[in-house]
Parts: structure tokens; C-alpha cells; sequence
């Protein structure tokens, strides 16, 4: 290393173009070996606000936000829909007010308010009736149509309607599927007449006298061959789609049937074959692709088929035998509609990769649990439950039963009006917690019964039926009737106390048996299967006994109640060990009508 010649030499003062050749200002060192602190002017006074500022006590000054959602980004349960996109589905559907405005054959529409809404009066189209109606029916210009079809040409649409809890789903899909199916009969009418009158002619020119054989006493061409086909995960979905199905058929006339593990093979066998025929099949997939096997020609002339509660059909255990069944549709398929009221991510990358043409119909508030539905939260680690979960429980069905007895007294097993009766779902995670708590309330003199897979099919279908009462009452009337307004609606906080009580818990843990009983409420503990797709009409209370593990069930369970432009309450139970944030953040964006991620 050889050291500079200017070692020791000291610097010049100036440059050759007589600038002066100090220290440089502008690089890394400038700093470095300096002997005066090297301040050129006097410090600039501070301005009148700035003193302000920085005078002001911590706590005043200006939090930033919060970001929004930041425990939900962790799970990252749901997929996004653009709020761009939601705006204009938003200004799309708002021409739209009147079943009238669809395309739809008279027999159809009459069949709508005749039968599967009876009872209802101003019936109008929801959101995601308005979105998928005119679509499924075909009605929108070519060059739309042609976007939907399959990439490899067939002519098979593929949808995927998806929209809030108890929105009217399950008629956005039946009613364009029966209107299709109408035509098509009426065509095929049509072209049988003009068959046989081309088969007379030409034996007419024939034979003059030639005897017609007696017509032989054949089974319906339709026998064993449904038209259209709708998958569900329960036999008390078969049930309550099966009767919406039957309500529409009186009026538009075709014949439809359901099957399920509730029924005996005898049973299944009768409805399937029946020597009237069958248009619509509604099943649940397991039962369905085991009889495909035995009898494949069940799915030779499926021209439509649904697969409801996708996010269930598709999921680990159903989707083999979902699969099955597309599969073996698929040749005669005209279209593949799925329906969800989620669009888990789980999902999304599914249906990406295997109906990467899929059309998606949406409703601008996918995701988001109405503000309608109020969520309250009881810590029951603070006073009087101090760690009882059970306890909490138990005291908050206690508290909104006595609110509701002292506005209807009379109850409903003394002959009072059923509608009056308190209803309340409480969700657990696991099916062991259901019947522990079921069995909890009951000795607390709640009319409690637990709902999981091991209860019996018959049991599940009988517990749920008092849950999902019809009300022909229209939405705003119920809103109006109900004894809270939005005032009395459970305050939250950190140690929400409900209603009714005076600080003190009214139960004691170790009470062997009901001293009292809750008059005039019922309640169902139940696991997810009790929170997807039940049209819980009749409850207006849903507990979250165990926060519930991703925003998915979030929606499904708070979705049973708050049905259809009703009110609702949720009230969650967080205890040490649950997530409060995540409980926060829900609680948050329901407040602000958000999406949930
Ligand atoms: N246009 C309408 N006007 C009034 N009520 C309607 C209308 N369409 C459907 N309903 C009623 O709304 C309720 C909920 O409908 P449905 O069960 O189809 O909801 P959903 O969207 O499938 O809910 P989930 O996601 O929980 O399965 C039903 O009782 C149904 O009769």
C-alpha cells in the first residue's frame, strides 16, 4: 500500500477556478473529525401552532387509525369482492322492483306469490333475485351469454350466486330453473304432436287401413330422469327446499321429489321411480351418487343442476360425491348453478381452477351481516360469572326470556299464539360441548335440546321444524312488532349485563335441578349443522357460546337470525381464552355495514 503524495501537506485553500476546496458537505463523512458544531444561523423560532403541538398532552393528540380488520387479515377466511364492482351491481339492480320486470311465463309468476311467498303482501325481488333472475333465464345480450358458456365450446352455462344469509337464494335459482323447464316441456309438446302427425301421414300413404296398436300402458318418459336436479348437505335442507319446490308446483304444475337418509329405501325408491315421472330431484349428494351408481340413467337427462350451500358441497367430505354427479351430468347439462352465502378462498381457488369460466352473480353486500343484526358481548371472566361460561349463558337466555314473558305472558304449550314464543339458537364448536350445555340449561329450567350429527335424522328434523316456523307477516310488520327497537338492543361492552338483571346472577352453577322454569322459550344448542342454509325464521336471538374459528361461520350462524329485512340480536361469549380482537373487529364492521374479509 503506498500512502498519497499530499500525506501531510495542508489543504489548499482554493481551487484552480478560485472556489474555496473545504470540506465537502454532501457525503457520508462530512460529518466526521469536525471541531465547531457547524450551525450557520440561528435556530428558526417555532410557529404559534407548532408550540402548540408539541405541548399538548399525549392523549389529545391525534390516534392514527386503526387499521381496519387487522386480526381478520390473519384468518384470511373469505374472498374479496371489489367495492368498484359491488357500487355498480348496486346502480344495476336498482331499475329493477318487480318480479313483472323478468321475462318470466304468467303460470311462473303466479306460482311466486301464489305459492312459495304466500301470505306476503308488496312481494318485490330481493338483490340476489334481481341479480341472478334475468341471467338464468337468458335474458342479457349474446355477447354476455357466450361469456358464461364453458371455454371448450359446450353450451353449458356455470354460475355461482352468492349472497348475504336469508336472502332469498333458494328462489333466485327455482324460479328461472321451473320456468325452463315449463318451456321446455311445452316445446317438447309440441314437437311429440308434430312427430306423430309426420308418423300418421306416412302410414296413411302406405296403408289406408292400417289399425293403430292400442297405446301400451308405458311408465312416464320422466320416470327415474329428472330435468333438474338440487343438492343439499342435510336431509332438513331437502325438507325445507322440498317444500318451497312443492309450493311452487301447485300452481305451475310439475311433479318434484325429495330423498334423503330421512326417508326409508322404500320411500326413496317409490318417489324417485314413480310411473308419473319427476322433473325435480332434490337430494343430498351422498344418497344421490350412490344411487348413480347402481342406476346411472338417474342422471342421463339433467338439463339443470344445483349445487346449494356450495361452500359445504365443495368443502373435504362432500365434494367426491358432488363431483360424481356433475361429472355424470355433465353431457346433458344446460346449467351448472352453484349457491353460497360465502365465497371462503378455499372455495374460490377451487371453482378457479376447475370452472375457471364460472360466472359469478354477487350481491353488493356479500359478506357483510346486516346492521339490523345487533352483536352484544357478555366477558364472562369479570363479575358475577367470573370464568362460568355456562353460567353466563344460561343467565342471558334467563334474562331475554323474562323481558319477552313480560311483554307476552301467555305461552305458546298453554295454547298462546306459538309466534310469541322466545326462540334462541346458541352455537357451540364442538358436538360433545352441545349436548354438556343443552343439559346445563335444562337443569337451569331452560326447555333446552342439543342439535349435532349424532342426533337421530328423524329428531334433527322434528327439533328443527319449531325453529323455522313460517310467519306470513311481512318483514316490516314483524320489524315494527318486536318487543326491542333498536334502543333496547343489548348494550356491548366488555362486561355486557343483560337486561333484566339487577347485578347478580340469578343461578347458581351447582343447582342440581330447575327450582324454576323458563316459561314460553326455547332453545336449540347447536353445532355449524344447524347454522347453514335453515331458514330460522322464527329467531330473533342467536348466542355464540364459543367464538366461532373463522368469519365463514361468523356469517353462517349470525345469519340465522335477521332473516329476510328482520331484526336480530347476537350476543357472543368471550372468555380468557378467546379471541377478543377478532370478536372487535366483527363487531366493528357490523356496526359499518363492511364487508367481513
Ligand atoms: N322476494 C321475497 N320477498 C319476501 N320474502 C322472500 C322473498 N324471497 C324469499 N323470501 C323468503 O326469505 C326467506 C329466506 O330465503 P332463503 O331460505 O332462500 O334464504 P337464503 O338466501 O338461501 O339463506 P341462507 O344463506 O341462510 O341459506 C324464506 O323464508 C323465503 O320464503
Amino acid at each position: 500500500m503506498t500512502l498519497s503524495p499530499k500525506v501531510g501537506k495542508p489543504p489548499v485553500s482554493a481551487d484552480p477556478k478560485g472556489r474555496p476546496r473545504g470540506r465537502r458537505t454532501n457525503t457520508p463523512f462530512a460529518g466526521m473529525n469536525r471541531t465547531t458544531a457547524g450551525i450557520r444561523q440561528a435556530p428558526r423560532a417555532r410557529s404559534l401552532d407548532e408550540v402548540k403541538r408539541a405541548t399538548r398532552p399525549k392523549s389529545a393528540r391525534p390516534q392514527k387509525e386503526r387499521e381496519t380488520f387487522h386480526a381478520l387479515k390473519m384468518q384470511k377466511a373469505l374472498s374479496a369482492v371489489p367495492y368498484g364492482q359491488r357500487t355498480s351491481i348496486k346502480a344495476q339492480i336498482q331499475k329493477t322492483d318487480d318480479f313483472d320486470n323478468f321475462p318470466l311465463l304468467a303460470a311462473t309468476k303466479d306460482s311466486i306469490a301464489g305459492g312459495a311467498l304466500s301470505g306476503l303482501e308488496d312481494i318485490t325481488p330481493t338483490p340476489i333475485q334481481k341479480v341472478a333472475i334475468p341471467v338464468l333465464l337468458g335474458n342479457e345480450s349474446r355477447a354476455i351469454r357466450r361469456k358464461a358458456l364453458s371455454e371448450d365450446g359446450k353450451d353449458m352455462g356455470q354460475f355461482l350466486l352468492a349472497a348475504e344469509t336469508g336472502s332469498g337464494k333458494t328462489l333466485a335459482y327455482l324460479v328461472p330453473i321451473l320456468d325452463a323447464i315449463k318451456r321446455a316441456e311445452v316445446q317438447e309438446a309440441e314437437d311429440e304432436s308434430r312427430r306423430l302427425a309426420r308418423e300418421k301421414e306416412k302410414e296413411q300413404d302406405l296403408n289406408i287401413y292400417a289399425v293403430t296398436p292400442p297405446p301400451i300402458d308405458a311408465p312416464h318418459p320422466t320416470t327415474g330422469r329428472p330435468r333438474a336436479i338440487v343438492l343439499l348437505p342435510t336431509s332438513e335442507l331437502v325438507t325445507q327446499v322440498g317444500s318451497v319446490v312443492k309450493a311452487l308446483s301447485h300452481t305451475l304444475k310439475f311433479r318434484s321429489a325429495m330423498i334423503s337418509a330421512a326417508y326409508t329405501p322404500k320411500v326413496i325408491r317409490n318417489r324417485l321411480f314413480s310411473p308419473s315421472g319427476i322433473d325435480v330431484l332434490i337430494s343430498t349428494p351422498h344418497l344421490l351418487a350412490s344411487i348413480s351408481e347402481s342406476d346411472p340413467n338417474v342422471l342421463s337427462r339433467v338439463t339443470h343442476l344445483v349445487i346449494d350451500e356450495a361452500d359445504s358441497l365443495l368443502d373435504r367430505s362432500f365434494a367426491p360425491s358432488t363431483s360424481t354427479i356433475v361429472d355424470k351430468t355433465t353431457p346433458s347439462l344446460k346449467q351448472l348453478i352453484l349457491c353460497s352465502a360465502t365465497i371462503p378462498r378455499s372455495l374460490d381457488s377451487y371453482l378457479r381452477k376447475r370452472f375457471p369460466d364460472m360466472r359469478r352473480l354477487v350481491t353488493p353486500n356479500l359478506h357483510a351481516i346486516p346492521r339490523r343484526v345487533q352483536l352484544g358481548v357478555v366477558d364472562v371472566d369479570k363479575q358475577p360469572y367470573t370464568g362460568n361460561k355456562m353460567l353466563a349463558c344460561a343467565d342471558t337466555i334467563w334474562s331475554i326470556g323474562k323481558a319477552a314473558n313480560e311483554t307476552h305472558p301467555s305461552s305458546e304449550d298453554e295454547g298462546g299464539d306459538p309466534q310469541q314464543t322466545t326462540r334462541l339458537l346458541v352455537f357451540v364448536n364442538e358436538r360433545e360441548k352441545s349436548q354438556e350445555v343443552a343439559e346445563y340449561l335444562a337443569a337451569k329450567g331452560i326447555d333446552a335440546v342439543a342439535l349435532n350429527r349424532d342426533t337421530p335424522e328423524q329428531r334433527q328434523t322434528e327439533t328443527l321444524a319449531q325453529f323455522t316456523r313460517r310467519t306470513s307477516a311481512p318483514p316490516q310488520i314483524l320489524a315494527s312488532t318486536e318487543t326491542s327497537s333498536s334502543s333496547d338492543v343489548p348494550p356491548s361492552g366488555p362486561n355486557y349485563v343483560p337486561p333484566g338483571r339487577s347485578g347478580s346472577s340469578s343461578l347458581s352453577p351447582s343447582t342440581p335441578r330447575a327450582k324454576r322454569h323458563l316459561a314460553n322459550t326455547k332453545v336449540l344448542v347447536s353445532t355449524d349443522l344447524g347454522s347453514r342454509g335453515i331458514d330460522t325464521l322464527a329467531v330473533k336471538h342467536v348466542i355464540l357460546y364459543d367464538v366461532p374459528h373463522t368469519t365463514v361461520d361468523f356469517i353462517h350462524r349470525l345469519g340465522r337470525t335477521g332473516r329476510m329485512g328482520r331484526r336480530g340480536r347476537g350476543i357472543v361469549l368471550v372468555g380468557k381464552h378467546d379471541r377478543k380482537d377478532v370478536v372487535r373487529e366483527v363487531r366493528e364492521g357490523m356496526f359499518k355495514g363492511q364487508a367481513l374479509i
